[in-house]
């Protein structure tokens, strides 16, 4: 198995790190375009091999594409991250360029790769990839809802006072401050609704609080957080190389799907050796359907920044 990251930033080096711990590869590519960049990260945590135990060989290299041939999986970390203040969306002008590019460049190495595109804003950076690179829908897939389900499951697990693990929370929708969705309604502790332990203003508070969990990291740190997304990122390339199967909230191509065509969203999908298989139905209500609509509107509105722009 041969992984690529691309992107040796904070996102970039913490997704290796991750997936070199879990030995989801026997060869690890990290790629980045600032010359020596790659290298040094990849020589820092092929010195934690001895350490950690780990056979994964790991290699940098500066913008050098024929070294990342045959990969299965490639992981798009590559692009500006936001600072305090600013949205996601702010940073389509430069990243959509980034995330092209590097696309076109993968896939003259390795044509029929998995993509998984973390870069922001994601939903239009996955669509973006979608429409560009000619892949089957499957083998594209947007890296948001793993994170936030994450986040979720933390502000949920703080509340209840209890394991995140013991926790079944899943979030939809957009990757973006106001069209993520977490429902709530469909969380459980060991099967039992978590509704049935909160009151309302609770439900409401961690809501709140998930929906602006990046925000949140980014005025406190500086920049955009990165254990949590690198972590989120390495649990879908795990699922996907060891056929798991698992059920993880991802952005993918939606044809009718949740009632929308022609856009990545956020959704439940069963992630396996062929990218997402299948996409899960979870019964929305009328008033989460409305805010899946609502979330559609926005996520649309940015891709046509791509059309205006002429990168799709
Ligand atoms: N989807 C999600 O849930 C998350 C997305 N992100 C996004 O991931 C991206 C990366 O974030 P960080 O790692 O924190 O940023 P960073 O600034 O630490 O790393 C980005 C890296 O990309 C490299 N790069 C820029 N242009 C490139 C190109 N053309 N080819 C190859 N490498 C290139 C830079 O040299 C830099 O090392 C940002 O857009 C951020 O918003 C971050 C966290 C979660
Ligand atoms: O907040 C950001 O800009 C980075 C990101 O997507 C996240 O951490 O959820």
């Amino acid at each position: 198995m041969k992984i690529t990251v691309v992107g040796a930033g904070a996102v970039g080096a913490t997704c290796a790190d991750n997936i070199a711990r879990k030995e989801l590869a026997e060869e690890l590519i990290l790629l980045d375009i600032r010359e020596g960049f790659a290298e040094g990260k990849a020589i820092d945590m092929m010195q934690t091999a001895a350490l950690l135990e780990f056979d994964t060989k790991i290699k940098g290299v500066t913008n050098d594409y024929a070294a990342t041939a045959d990969s299965e999986v490639v992981v798009i970390t590559s692009g500006l991250p936001r600072k305090p203040g600013m949205t996601r969306e702010e940073l389509i002008g430069v990243n959509a360029g980034i995330v092209k590019s590097v696309t076109e460049n993968i896939l003259k190495h390795s044509p029929n790769t998995i993509i998984i595109v973390v870069s922001n804003p994601m939903d239009t950076m996955n669509y973006l990839t979608l429409k560009s690179s000619g892949l089957p829908k499957n083998r594209v897939i947007g890296m948001g809802g793993a994170l936030d389900s994450a986040r979720f499951k933390y502000y949920l697990s703080q509340e209840l006072g209890c394991s995140p693990a013991d926790l079944n929370a899943v979030v939809i929708g957009g990757h973006g401050d106001t069209t993520m969705i977490p429902l709530i309604n469909h969380a459980t502790w060991n099967s039992i609704p978590v509704t049935q332990f909160l009151s309302k203003e609770q439900q409401d508070k961690i809501v709140a609080d998930t929906m602006v969990g990046g925000a949140t990291l980014t005025k406190l740190i500086g920049t955009s957080a990165w254990y949590a997304p690198g972590a989120g990122t390495a649990f879908m390339v795990e699922s996907i190389v060891r056929d798991q199967k698992k059920l993880i909230s991802c952005g993918v191509a939606l044809d009718g799907e949740y009632g929308q065509k022609d856009i990545s969203l956020v959704v439940p999908v069963v992630l396996g050796k062929n990218g997402w298989e299948k996409i899960v139905d979870f019964k929305l209500t009328a008033d989460e359907q409305a805010s899946f609509n609502k979330s559609a509107d926005a996520v649309r509105a940015m891709n046509n920044v791509l059309a205006d722009s002429n990168l799709i």
